[in-house]
């Protein structure tokens, strides 16, 4: 590994494969046995981020920013490829990812908290700095699959941005919110950002949240990578390209 980058992403293919079943009455009357659907959404893609960038990935829907969000952060395995990381300590930050959706929000922290390497006595006492960031009230004593999804993306912040990783993996969650939360957690990031030891990857929509955020941007499309560079640049061709 290279000492100058906390990431390094090289040759990387990931595919989902599906099956294709078909009724009891048609596998008989055709014999037709359920089929498997492979679907390449990321397709040999190296990169490499320094530690202390801020790289922003764009692409439009179903480019596989997500995909590729989730191998980095240890959820999906690479069909080949390699993903090599300077640090241990890494958080994913995503909707639908992460929460036991029948336990509490306050046992997902401990859960969480311990998932991403921290200790129970770690956690413990962070966990009322986290609840306090969170603003979700009483439901922090029911289960996740009772909130809404500001609530559950409010309180999934919290978790990273009290607990802090070397590497953090944003996805698409910075514009969610109410407008207070959306304030505050945006101040948050930037504060989180400014860290030059922290690496952060953050996928958006949104060219002015990546224009002032990142140092860099990686332009995914169809699961290829189309172009890397200053941000300014990348989104003036993918502006272009898109319209
Ligand atoms: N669980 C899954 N099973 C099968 N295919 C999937 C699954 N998840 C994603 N895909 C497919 O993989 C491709 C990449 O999806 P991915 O969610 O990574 O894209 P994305 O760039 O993050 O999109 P978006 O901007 O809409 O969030 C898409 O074609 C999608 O349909």
């Amino acid at each position: 590994m290279d000492n100058n980058y906390a990431i390094q992403v090289k040759d990387l293919c990931i595919s989902y494969k599906c099956i294709q079943s078909f009724s009891i009455k048609k596998s008989l009357l055709q014999l037709k046995k359920s089929k498997v659907e492979v679907h390449e959404a990321v397709k040999n893609v190296s990169f490499n981020v320094k530690r202390g960038e801020i790289m922003g990935i764009i692409g439009k829907n179903g480019s596989g920013k997500s995909t590729m969000l989730r191998a980095i952060a240890g959820i999906f395995s690479a069909d080949s490829g390699t993903i090599e990381l300077e640090s241990e300590s890494v958080s994913l930050l995503s909707i639908g990812v992460g929460f036991q959706k029948k336990l509490t929000g306050r046992e997902n922290i401990m859960l969480s908290g311990m998932l991403l390497g921290f200790s129970e006595q770690q956690v413990k006492e962070k966990m009322q700095e986290i609840i306090a960031f969170a603003e979700i009230g009483k439901f922090i004593d029911l289960p996740v699959k009772t909130y809404s999804s500001g609530m559950y993306s409010k309180l999934a912040f919290a978790i990273t941005a009290i607990l802090e990783s070397d590497i953090m993996l944003i996805d698409e969650v910075l514009s969610v919110g109410d407008a207070k939360f959306k304030k505050k957690s945006y101040k948050k990031m930037k504060e989180l950002i400014s860290d030059s030891n922290r690496t952060v990857l953050i996928v958006s929509h949104s060219a002015d949240t990546l224009k002032e955020l990142c140092t860099s941007l990686l332009w995914l499309h169809e699961g290829e990578l189309k172009m890397q560079g200053e941000p300014a640049e990348v989104l003036a061709a993918y502006e272009e390209f898109m319209s």
